[in-house]
């Protein structure tokens, strides 16, 4: 028999939340915004009520913590913190990025693991949602000091995952050259080649476009948002947060198609060129960060264009907005200020970039406003993408994935306006993203009982 429940409030839902998760800021950031969206949903589908899913899918199924220990190059013992969040496995295995970073903490991590798990539901792939990472800061360490750190991680690490369980892949801190010291280290201990994780390089099990995906599947997604309004990136001036992964192959996308992008930073200060960041400009800032390890400030020096110590880029007039960097970069006077400079589309690389009051501004003036959720799905897809040709043990060519990078941009666009679209035409795609993502993975508990 089942019962007819009323839905707590969002008040009270999050009073809830917040006793039993004390100090988890960013996550009880990430949960009330999609209870914000859901409240109204599930009052008009009060099976989801009566399943508790709201109150489900807001506790990982999974926690795990961990010791560190490596030996720096002066053969001092450091000791730094892992972790694994394994979310909600209703979908699929747990999917989701490793990030290294000195700010990482479990409340950073659970909305990340929290935001994956509607997020890879978008994708329409069979992924469940993950995250995980650890305090550790590579910047400034040798590669045999990375190297063994990320042995040791995986040391630990290796007990839980596997290519059918959780599938980790890369995030800040974590790209190539990690998950290459990870793979080894997995491989070593289990005596297996597997999917185990994903970015792999293409000659050990890659997929092709995978290191593109994220930036070019958030340009994919704002291009569609603009096709909406008929109008296009051709001709806009595109202001770009971050200058890691996400941020390079976001630039390089924009300027395919015909935009032109002013602005890249990192937790430093940011670079204005004016003149915008073409493919040797890019090629200079893919040297720069990924075999250098230096600081965007060197290519103000090198192309004699301003850098600005300690700032963020929302003050250069721009008619589309990239965030691409980490949360919480954009506040709601970094929104106002986009907004009074003509900004008519924000579309997020990054994941949560905006304070809520910065996405109350971009929903109050009605611009196109693509959170990450949606807009950058496209690198897990084509992890989940990965995860396919690995298990067929095929490799599919450049064009193949980037075409189903499309579509699937395309389809989460799609399923953001089925959600999301307002009484007055207005397309709500926080809503759309939050509810379109939510409804796959709530069935699928409901159908797999009370576990
Ligand atoms: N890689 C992927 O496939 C995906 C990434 N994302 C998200 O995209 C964003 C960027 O990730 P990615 O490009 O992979 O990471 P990278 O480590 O390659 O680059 C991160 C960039 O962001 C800057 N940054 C990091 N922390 C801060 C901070 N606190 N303040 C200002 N700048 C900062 C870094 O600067 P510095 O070098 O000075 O630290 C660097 O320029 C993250 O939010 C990530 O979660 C989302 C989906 C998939
Ligand atoms: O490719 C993946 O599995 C992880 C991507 C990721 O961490 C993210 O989408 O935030």
């Amino acid at each position: 028999m089942t019962t007819m429940l009323k839905a707590p409030s969002s008040k009270e839902f999050m009073d809830n939340l917040k006793s039993r998760t004390p100090g988890e800021i960013e996550f009880h950031q990430a949960v009330h915004e999609v209870v914000e969206s859901l409240l109204p949903f599930l009052e008009e589908n009060p099976r989801y009520k009566t399943a508790k899913i709201l109150e489900r899918i807001s506790e990982p199924e999974r926690i795990l913590i961990f010791r560190v220990p490596w030996v720096d190059d002066k053969g001092e013992i450091q000791v730094n913190r892992g972790y694994r969040i394994e979310m909600n496995s209703a979908i699929g295995p747990y999917k989701g990025g490793l990030r290294f970073h000195p700010t990482v903490n479990l409340g950073i991590l659970k909305f990340l693991a929290f935001e994956q798990v509607f997020k890879n539901s978008l994708t329409t792939l069979p992924m469940g949602g993950g995250k995980g990472g650890s305090d550790f800061d590579p910047k400034q360490k040798s590669d045999g000091e990375v190297m063994r750190f990320c042995q040791s991680f995986m040391t630990e690490l290796c007990k839980h995952i596997g290519p059918n369980t959780d599938v980790p892949a890369g995030d800040i801190g974590v790209g190539g050259r990690e998950i290459g010291f990870m793979f080894g280290q997995y491989k070593r201990l289990k005596n297996e080649f597997t999917g185990v994780l994903t970015g792999k390089g293409a000659e050990w099990g890659g997929s092709l476009i995978r290191p593109e995906a994220t930036g070019y599947g958030n340009v994919y997604f704002a291009q569609e948002m603009l096709k909406s309004k008929n109008d296009s990136l051709k001709g806009k001036t595109v202001c770009v947060s971050g200058s890691g992964n996400v941020a390079q192959f976001t630039v390089e996308k924009v300027n395919e198609l015909g935009g032109k992008v002013v602005t890249l930073s990192d937790s430093s200060g940011f670079i204005h060129d004016p003149d915008g960041i073409d493919g040797e400009k890019l090629t200079y800032v893919m040297r720069l960060k990924n075999i250098k390890r230096g600081r965007i400030e060197e290519y103000a020096k090198k192309f004699k264009v301003g850098y600005y110590p300690n700032e963020k880029p929302w003050g250069v007039p721009c008619d589309v907005a990239l965030p691409s960097a980490t949360q919480n970069e954009i506040n709601k006077k970094d929104a106002q200020t986009l907004i009074e400079n003509g900004c008519i589309c924000v579309s997020e690389g990054a994941n949560m970039p905006s304070t809520p009051e910065a996405v109350d501004v971009y929903l109050e003036n009605e611009i196109l406003y693509g959170p990450g959720k949606a807009a950058n799905a496209g690198g897990v897809a084509v992890s989940g993408l990965e995860m396919s040709q690995n298990a067929m043990r095929i490799s599919w060519s450049r064009e193949e994935v980037d075409n189903h990078l499309k579509r699937i941009m395309k389809d989460i666009h799609t399923a953001c306006v089925k959600y999301g679209k307002s009484s007055n035409g207005y397309v709500n795609y926080v809503n759309g993203a939050n509810i379109g993502g939510f409804v796959k993975v709530a069935n699928a508990m409901i159908a797999q009982g009370v576990v």
